[in-house]
Order: structure tokens, then sequence, then C-alpha cells
């Protein structure tokens, strides 16, 4: 399972977690801006945008799971496995396959509502990456500095699905709509503590701090973690400084974290969170933490060459770095 976050606090923040069993070899990417992107149906982005983002580089070819344009136009792919449906090949359509899609757009388009027109057009098309790497059933968050609006996109049986997200979260199953009208049951949900409308003929007494939250969900699953991020999101105070805030926003992801051994799939494995990221939108920024390394690294797109053809990348930092006081 994953989730997906927006935050804003002076500055706009986009990230989300990768929960998964295993890794891909991912790594912070850059896509400086004439690195010539290549699209199995539709013509290459000569020059486009600059990206940073989380991607596996196969074959010289970045497979962004997550990434942020320099325009501060942010998208996530999350796994959404039985709802996906991918399309056959439509004329007059824009033919891009889902490995494609997050560089189609950030590649081209600086706002949602040029995502919108994008949108209009698009055909997410069947068509693997390569046999070893088939596509993945995904949905996506997509989010935009100016008017800190938030999209969900599904590509549903009945076709695409582009829905405003209010709350600025997305996890997994099931289809958005849903999670989103889960959340009436937790209207009760409050940070202060309660007062007593179970029956004036009761004294009840607050003996716990905390007591608002009783009642919030803390499993694993999607719609658990739905409701968890969505109130400590909603919740979260906003700093004056950058590192409290990006701290602010690892809190909130963090909430939602997998441990290991608590989520069991296939062959005796545990999903767990591999790496939580956050982007600073405006500034191009993206910071991460790994499950083995709770230091925050960052990587700054403005410090690298953003006009030139090549892909940068950064391995992940996976080592913990204990700060020794004595
Ligand atoms: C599995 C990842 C989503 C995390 C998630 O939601 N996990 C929950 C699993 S589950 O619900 O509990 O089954 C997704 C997010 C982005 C995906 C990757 C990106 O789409 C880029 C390429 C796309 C290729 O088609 C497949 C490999 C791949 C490298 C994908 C592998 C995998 O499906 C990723 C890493």
């Amino acid at each position: 399972m994953c989730t997906a976050a927006t935050y804003t606090a002076g500055d706009h923040y986009f990230g989300r977690n990768l929960d998964l069993e295993l890794s891909y070899g991912e790594k912070v990417t850059i896509t400086p801006r004439n690195f010539p992107l290549t699209f199995r149906k539709m013509p290459t982005l000569e020059h486009h945008y600059a990206l940073i983002g989380m991607a596996t580089t196969v074959d010289n070819y970045p497979l962004y799971f997550d990434a942020t344009n320099e325009k501060g136009l942010s998208m996530a792919g999350l796994n959404y496995p039985g709802n996906a449906d991918y399309k056959p090949y439509a004329e007059g359509k824009d033919n891009v396959s889902p490995f494609e899609f997050v560089s189609w757009i950030l590649g081209q388009c600086a706002t949602l509502a040029e995502a919108k027109v994008l949108l209009d057009k698009i055909n997410l098309v069947k068509i693997d990456f390569s046999e070893q790497l088939p596509l993945s059933p995904l949905h996506w968050l997509m989010a935009e500095t100016a008017s800190e609006k938030t999209l969900t996109i599904e590509c549903d049986r009945d076709g695409l699905h582009v829905y405003d997200n209010p709350v600025g979260v997305l996890t997994n199953n099931p289809q958005f709509d849903k999670q989103l009208f889960n959340l009436n049951n937790y209207q009760f949900l409050s940070p202060q503590q309660p007062e007593n409308k179970f029956s004036q003929d009761l004294e009840l007494d607050n003996y716990s701090r905390g007591l608002g939250t009783r009642g919030l969900p803390g499993g694993m699953d999607s719609m658990s973690r739905f409701v968890k991020v969505a109130f400590t999101k909603l919740n979260a105070p906003k700093g004056e400084t950058e590192n409290e805030n990006v701290g602010n926003f690892f809190h909130i992801l963090h909430s939602v974290e997998q441990q290991k051994n608590l989520d069991g799939v296939e062959n005796n494995q545990f999903e767990f969170t591999i790496y939580s990221s956050c982007v600073n939108a405006d500034r191009g920024i993206y910071y991460y933490t790994t499950y083995d390394n709770n230091q925050i690294n960052a990587v700054d797109m403005h410090k690298v060459d953003l006009d030139g053809r090549e892909l940068i990348d950064y391995d992940l930092v996976n080592e913990q770095n204990i700060n020794w006081q004595n």
C-alpha cells in the first residue's frame, strides 16, 4: 500500500510513502529540459520542463514513481489493483502508456488547467514497458502550487475519471469517490477532548488525553490510512521555517508508515515503507527518508544544470546516521 499527500505552509509540499515488499533500484532522478523524452505512440519531447522525483531508470529511460516539475506541478502513482483498467490503442487520442504518464504531463504542463487539457485527449493505452516490467495497476495524485488544488486520476473499466480532491491525499483501493464518502463516518473525530453527548443522565470522565481521536483507524489497509492521514494532515500545524515544515510533512506521512512484519503479502514477505518523500514544489527540493535511515536527505534540482541532455541520479542514502552526543 502507499500513501500520498499535499501540505501547504508558506511553500507547497507534495510527497508519498512507497510501501512495497521489494525495491526496484529507485534513485532520486533529475530529468533536465533537453533530455529527449520518448513515447511509444506520441512524438518525442525534445525540450520540456525539467523534472525531479523518484525513478527507476531502465535503458536510460526514467520510470517515475512520483515527480515534480520546475513549475511546481507534481504527480505520484499509487497501486490500484483490480480497478485500474488500461485501454487498447484509440485512433485520434493521445495514446500514452501509464509508465509514460508522469513524464508526459509534467514535461508539458505548469498547471492543473493545462493538465486537464491533455487529460481530455488522453487514452491510457495498455503497452508494457517490457516483458520484465509489465504495467502496474495505478491511479495518480496530481497537485499544483498556484491554487493548492489537487486531482485524483483513475482509469476504470468505464473510462477515465478526473476527480477534484479536496482532501489532498490518496491511498489505494477502493475508488476515490468511495474513500471520500467514507470520511462522513468519521465526523466525530476531534483533536479536542470530547463533551458528553452520550447522555445527560450519566457523568462521564475524560480520564485520558486524546479521547477526541478515539476511533481513528490505525490499520495498514488503504481505507484506514486514508482516514488517518487525512485527519493528521488537515489538523497539522504550519511552521515558520523550511525545516519545521519539512518536519511537519514527514510527521504526516510517518503517521501511516508501515513497519516491517505487519502487512504480510505472498511468499512470506511483508510490505513496508521503503521511502517517504517530501518535495518543496516551489523550490524544487526533493527530501526523503528511507526505512533504514530516518535522517532527512535532500536533492535540490536547481543545483544542477537544468539545460542538460543527460539524466542525473542520486543513490538513496540508506544507512542509519546516528548523531552521537558523547
Ligand atoms: C508498487 C508501487 C506503488 C506502491 C503501492 O501502492 N504499493 C502497494 C502494493 S499493494 O496495493 O498492497 O498490492 C508503484 C508506484 C510506481 C510504480 C512504478 C512506476 O509506474 C514505473 C514503472 C512502470 C512499469 O510499467 C512497471 C515498473 C515500474 C517501476 C512501476 C513499479 C511499481 O508498480 C511502482 C513502484
